[in-house]
């Protein structure tokens, strides 16, 4: 007979189950959702520190509170796993992040306890918020409970949900997941305000506890309550945090994986709570598993891995990422000219931007989850008479987008824009597609928008946003590592609004904006083999085009098919835009946008995503052989079907 190695897990086919369980119980179960995660992510790879860092507080909350009527919301989602573990997806959790699988983050379509979707951060407060007037307005719907972690929690919008929490009074739990990290170590005064707030407690003890909650707790907590408020206050009143300050009642800080500690103050907190309550939990990101917590990132993100020493199964790559060659470049730039500044919103790793930090670091500016004040914060630079690259994802720049316009658009300042994780980028999903960056910024006036075909094209992009004094410009690169081109000393300067032909020839021509290039190519190789003669051009620039490039294609060729890795609206209507005002399309021109769809694609890998999307090499041979085929028959792409 087999003995399961989760006995107490195996009882728990929803949350109801632990609200029968005694509270040994549930910190068994909660020792059985752990490693169930690190067997699930060595498998599949995700986002592990920050659910191994959850997973007393998924056991807690789901026990205590009665979800899915009770309404939990996790901030940014990346640390769901236990959570998914625990309402009913416990089976499909080897299929996380990938195509047909469970999504990495919270997903309303995905399950009734996820009743709010997420992935960018710092939402789970206001979307909480409109869950609890919700209620208090009659909908079927019970408690709001938002988890956000110390990290999240930096970012403005957090601060705007409390403000309007605070000031409308409403029952609300907001749980503050303090691990002391963001994915790189947290910077920022609010960080250092979290640290202090607990670096001299034992982290039994509470700060400040309104009496309610005071007596409702048993009675060797409720004395140390009293006395953490006293040592800490001076008074029995106890108001003095920020989050009281901002109307909330807070409660800690209290130990986030001591169930001794937790399932008290939870059932004390739902016991009690007339108002707006901040739970103050203390975690250990990677908590549980040696190699996460030993590591710098605390495992924030890993590929799979082997259980029993940690390391993950990382391919080689044939070609340096786009990411390194951005910050290498960049680096080689700022040696040149003492004027170049570097600014990351959380994300010096991912930008690439670590590498300018490690050489020049008075000139590199984390600024936390914040991407509207970094781009006002460029702009201001900007306007000091720095050169700053602002480097965001392009999903996160979403985010600061009337900052983009206000504040640097408007103004015609020389912020740099660098736009990482241009494109699909896979396993995130459709909330991390780098989609719409293209028509965002190409509408705006003054903007200067430029896509990189190649590592190559990075670096000369990059030179060329030094050079360019006179406006903003942005460049967008995908995720991952380039095409192993051969690469240049030195970036060139490029000539603003011209693109290069990479090939000529007289039947089709692909015009080719930004990393499809190569797949182009591949295309091109198919239809040259059925004896159609292609052109290819790469466009560079998306704004200003290269008019006088589009209108010799569109003159001198049957077809004309534009490619981007970006959303309708990007730079195929630019090119539609040009063509239509200069008469241009009134001649018969057969002319196709291939672009992403208008729909958002799921997770899976990047080529599967562009599958799906209609963009492979044989999609667009396909066009181009419906276009010039002498029947003029058109083969529609299913896109958007
Ligand atoms: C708007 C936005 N900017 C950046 C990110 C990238 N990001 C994802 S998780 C994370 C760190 C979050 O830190 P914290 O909230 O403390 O959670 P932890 O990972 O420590 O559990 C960042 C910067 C994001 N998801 N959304
Ligand atoms: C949750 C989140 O937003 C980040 O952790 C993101 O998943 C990082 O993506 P990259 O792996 O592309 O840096
Ligand atoms: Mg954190």
């Amino acid at each position: 007979m087999t003995h399961s190695l989760t006995p107490n897990l195996d009882r728990v086919a929803g949350p109801s189950d632990l609200r029968n369980m005694d509270d040994a119980t549930l910190t068994a179960v909660a020792h059985e959702v752990r490693s169930e995660v690190i067997s699930a992510v060595s498998q599949t790879g995700g986002h592990l520190g920050s659910s191994l860092g959850v997973v007393e507080l998924a056991v807690a909350i789901h026990a205590v509170f009665n979800t899915p009527m009770d309404k939990l919301i996790w901030d940014v989602g990346h640390q769901c796993y236990p959570h998914k573990i625990l309402t009913g997806r416990r089976d499909r959790m080897t299929t996380l992040r990938q195509k047909d699988g469970l999504s990495g983050f919270t997903k309303r379509s995905e399950s009734e306890f996820d009743p709010f979707g997420a992935a960018h951060s710092s939402t789970s407060i206001s979307a909480a918020l409109g869950f609890a007037v919700g209620r208090d307005m009659g909908r079927p719907t019970g408690d709001a409970i938002a988890v956000i972690g110390d990290g999240s929690i930096s970012a403005g919008m957090a601060y705007e949900a409390m403000n309007n929490a605070g000031h409308e009074g409403r029952r609300l739990f907001v749980i503050l997941n303090d691990n002391e990290m963001s994915i790189a170590p947290p910077v920022g005064a609010m960080s250092s305000y979290l640290s202090r707030m607990y670096a001299n407690e034992p982290l039994a003890k509470m700060k400040s506890l309104a009496e309610g909650f005071e007596a409702a707790l048993p009675p060797p907590m409720r004395e140390g309550a009293k006395r953490a408020r006293q040592l800490v206050t001076g008074n029995l009143q106890g108001s003095g945090t920020l989050f009281e300050e901002l109307g909330f009642e807070y409660i800690g800080p209290i130990n986030g994986h001591d169930m001794g500690q937790l399932l008290p103050v939870l059932r004390a907190a739902r016991a009690r709570a007339t108002g707006p309550v901040l739970i103050h939990c203390c975690t250990v990101k990677g908590k549980g598993y040696a190699p996460a917590e030993n590591s710098a990132d605390k495992y924030h993100g890993v590929s799979k891995f082997d259980v029993e020493s940690g390391t993950q199964a990382k391919s080689k790559p044939n070609a340096p990422s786009y990411t390194k060659v951005f910050g290498d470049t960049l680096t080689d730039e700022a040696a040149r000219d003492p004027n170049i500044v570097g600014i990351t919103a959380a994300m010096p790793g991912g930008t690439g931007i670590d590498i300018l930090a490690k050489r020049f670091p008075s000139r590199v500016f984390d600024v936390g989850i914040a991407e509207q004040h970094a781009v006002t914060f460029a702009a201001g630079m900007a306007a000091s008479g720095l050169k700053p690259f602002c480097a965001i994802y392009s999903t996160f720049l979403q985010r600061g987008y009337d900052q983009v316009v206000h504040d640097v658009a408007l103004q015609n300042l020389p912020v740099r824009f660098a736009i990482d994780r241009a494109g699909l980028v896979g396993a995130d999903g459709a909330t991390h597609a780098g989609a719409f960056d293209v028509g965002y910024l190409a509408a705006l006036p003054n903007m200067t928008v430029m896509a990189a075909a190649d590592e190559a094209e990075l670096m000369h992009m990059v030179a060329t946003a030094v050079a360019h004094d006179s406006g903003p410009i942005a460049f967008r690169y995908p995720r991952g590592s380039g095409n192993g081109v051969q690469m240049p000393e030195r970036g060139e300067v490029l000539e603003i609004g011209k693109g290069r032909v990479i090939q000529e020839g007289s039947d089709v021509a692909f015009l080719s904006f930004g990393a499809h290039l190569a797949e182009v190519e591949a295309a091109a190789r198919l239809l040259e083999k059925d004896g159609v003669s292609v052109t290819i051009a790469d466009a560079r620039f998306a704004k200003p085009l290269d008019i006088e490039l589009i209108l010799r294609l569109a003159r001198t060729h049957d077809a004309l098919i534009t490619i981007e890795q970006g959303a309708r609206g990007g730079f195929g209507a630019m090119v539609l835009h040009e063509l239509a005002d200069r008469g241009a399309l009134d001649q018969g021109l057969k002319i196709r946008t291939v672009t992403l769809p208008d729909r958002f694609i799921d997770q899976a890998s990047p080529d599967e995503m562009y599958a799906d999307a209609c963009m492979t090499r044989f999609d667009l041979y396909k066009m181009a052989v419906a276009l010039t085929s002498s029947d003029g028959k058109v083969v529609p792409l299913t896109k958007g079907a």
